[in-house]
């Protein structure tokens, strides 16, 4: 049976065929002409880490495969604005809409709503939805290794550069780490969550992070709910981490991003 990632991966592969035949490449290159230039995603982290150690990249995440619904009072340009308030140096906005509810209008009107720089949360299949990532103003495109084979994963990386964008390079064990490390992006992302059976565990970043360069850009993605658990990544080195549901479930999201960033 095909676990959801198989699936997904499926209805994406018909998605981006129906879609590039409404919309060309030059369609696209000219839409790419009036967003104007990349923000910067991994300078970002860099250049904004918290006190607590790391830099936050904050996700826009309406539901999910594992979660169902997680927020009804759904309004990406004030979520975003929430999360620029409290503290996160990138933002991370969910387009896809079967499993998660998500659009690209979500990112647009997020992305204009702040002046940080912001990852297109998408499953690529297709060098044409890099395309269509900057056309919609991304600044950084995700590869989950997971999903797709090495010259894809390297066409996409080499897309989102030939367009000033970054690539977060996405894993979640030893042999998706060992192909991810051979690509040419600077930027790692350790998912604690298994995205075919759902199991999340922050000691697979724990269990991965040796393996990573100082040259690279190390973020620890999902499953982060506390100020200790912030505190319990710091330690494996990682410059960033990605936060989705503990965030969006809150009532008042910018103290909450404080709180968790320990800046409240
Ligand atoms: O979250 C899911 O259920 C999921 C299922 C299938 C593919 C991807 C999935 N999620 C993507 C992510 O890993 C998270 O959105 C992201 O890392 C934030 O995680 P969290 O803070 O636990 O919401």
């Amino acid at each position: 049976m095909l676990d959801i990632l198989d699936r997904i991966a499926t209805y994406k592969r018909e998605d981006v065929a129906t879609r590039r035949v409404n919309t060309t490449l030059d369609d696209l290159e000219s839409q790419i002409k009036a967003v104007g230039a990349p923000r910067g995603f991994a300078k970002a982290l860099v250049a904004n880490k918290q006190p607590n150690g790391l830099s936050l990249i904050a996700e826009i995440k309406k539901a999910s495969p594992s979660k169902g619904l997680i927020r009804e009072d759904f309004d990406p340009n004030f979520l975003a604005q929430c999360y620029e308030a409290g503290g996160a140096s990138c933002l991370s906005i969910l387009t896809d809409n079967p499993s998660f509810m998500g659009h690209e209008s979500h990112f647009q009107s997020a992305r204009a709503a702040v002046s940080l720089p912001c990852i297109r949360k998408e499953f690529l299949v297709d060098t044409w939805q890099v395309t269509e990532s900057r056309a919609i103003g991304a600044d950084a495109i995700l590869v989950i290794m997971a999903m797709i084979d090495d010259s894809l994963a390297a066409d996409l990386i080499d897309t989102a550069h030939h367009y000033g964008m970054d690539a977060l390079v996405e894993v979640h064990n030893a042999e998706e780490m060992t192909r991810a490390l051979k690509l040419n992006s600077k930027l790692i992302g350790i998912n604690n969550r298994n995205l075919r059976d759902f199991h999340v565990d922050l000691a697979v970043t724990e269990e991965l992070a040796p393996m990573v360069s100082k040259e690279h850009i190390l973020v620890a993605e999902s499953g982060i709910f506390t100020p200790f658990d912030v505190k319990r990544l710091a330690r494996t080195g990682a410059t960033a981490m990605l936060v989705g549901e503990s965030l969006m479930r809150q009532g008042d999201v910018t103290a909450a991003t404080k709180n968790l960033l320990s800046l409240a």
